[in-house]
């Protein structure tokens, strides 16, 4: 089979279509994969590690105040719809998916006007704006949500899917995640990512935390800062460190994500969608402190399912600190009977399914060609 992946912007909206190229790439050995992005996000980078051939078109997002950038948007997506259309033509894949982020909106638009199967996967509660544009011209939607259907109550093949990241993160070796932070099996640790770009607000808190984690002993932290604030975050834990540093580990990215995340006692994030897919479908317990700066505040809905199940404990970003974060960490850690309910509402939402379940709707999409 040919496929086609688009996504991007950021690494909610890649890993998602990665994990789906892998599936189809798995069930039928011998496909044929390309993925169109951008140049200037991280898929540009991320793809071509993983051997996946990929092409880029230029497209920016629509701003959401009347502006000349909007007009000049407008103009980049036909013409990104005509590169789109000579990228297909070329390729002739049977199936188009695409994962959300504005690149989606050009690829997958050329894709329906070509008369080729489309297929789109949101990951989040409230969809994102490409995703609804793209509603009216797909010819599948899988969500990772039941309460998203209604948002695509128009499209011809809803379905409830989960989000495929779920699967990908099963197949994780997770010793090899205590031997990549250099740690001994079964090390307890919490880990501390804000999201695939980081995020300053928990970069300050994790800041005023440090000076506190000698209070819980045993336990080491990993803390992931965004490659854009990996320098400043860094030389300031080193400068907040109690004696204890070798329990604290420092990175700006990390690339076998899946191996780590198996490993890890508690999770302390954003509340971006493929994340919390990864965290359910490996049962982990999470503190999840949502981005207030996203579209329709649509993390903090993400975070809500998990909070309202018991998976999850929810901090709004108003409320903070190092203290507060400290203070749950605590009594989380310190109490493995709270952890293991946690864990288990955690597992009880997770949908390792995804991938398998988005894999035969692009078959059904295919046959009806
Ligand atoms: C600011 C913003 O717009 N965030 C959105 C973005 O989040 P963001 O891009 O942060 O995505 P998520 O938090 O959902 O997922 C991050 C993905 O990147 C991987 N990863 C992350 C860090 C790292 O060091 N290594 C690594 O591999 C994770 O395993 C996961 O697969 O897309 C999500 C999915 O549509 C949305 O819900 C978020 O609201």
């Amino acid at each position: 089979m040919r496929v086609v992946l688009t996504g991007g912007g950021t690494g909610g909206h890649i890993y998602p279509a990665l994990a789906i190229g892998r599936e189809v790439s798995e069930r039928q050995p011998g496909s044929s994969l390309l993925y169109i992005g951008t140049s200037r996000g991280l898929e540009s980078r991320i793809v071509p590690e993983q051997g996946i051939a990929f092409e880029d078109i230029t497209i920016t997002g629509f701003q959401r105040s009347l502006s000349w950038e909007n007009v000049r948007t407008v103009v980049r997506f036909v013409q990104g719809v005509r590169r789109s259309k000579q990228l297909l033509g070329k390729f002739k894949p049977d199936v188009v998916v695409g994962t959300g982020g504005y690149v989606c909106g050009p690829v997958v638009y050329a894709a329906s006007r070509l008369g080729i199967p489309t297929l789109i996967h949101e990951q989040n509660v409230i969809p994102g704006l490409t995703n609804k544009f793209l509603s009216r011209y797909v010819n599948g939607v899988a969500v990772s949500f039941a309460e998203s259907a209604a948002y695509f109550d128009k499209c011809p093949d809803v379905i409830f899917a989960g989000n495929p990241c779920a699967t990908r993160v099963l197949q994780a070796n997770r010793s090899r995640g205590f031997e990549s932070l250099g740690m001994a099996p079964e090390t307890p640790f919490v880990l501390v990512v804000g999201g695939s770009g980081g995020a300053k607000a928990l970069n300050d808190a994790i800041v005023q935390m440090v000076p506190l984690i000698d209070k819980i002993p045993g336990v080491h932290f990993v803390f992931v800062t965004g490659e854009r604030f990996y320098k400043s975050t860094e030389e300031a834990i080193q400068r907040s460190l109690p004696g204890s540093s070798n329990r604290v580990h420092v990175f700006p990215y990390i690339h076998n994500m899946p191996e780590v995340l198996a490993a890890s006692t508690l999770f302390i994030g954003r509340a971006g969608a493929s994340f919390l897919a990864e965290i359910t479908s490996l049962g982990i317990p999470s503190i999840l402190i949502p981005s207030p700066n996203v579209t329709n505040n649509h993390q903090e809905a993400n975070a809500r399912s998990l909070a309202d199940a018991g998976a999850a404990v929810m901090i709004l970003e108003r409320d903070l600190s190092g203290k507060a974060l400290f203070d749950h960490v605590n009594s989380i850690v310190g109490d493995p009977a709270r952890r293991g309910i946690m864990a288990k509402a955690s597992k009880g939402l997770g949908m390792p399914n995804a991938a398998s379940a988005i894999y035969e709707q692009i078959i059904r999409l295919q046959q009806r060609k």
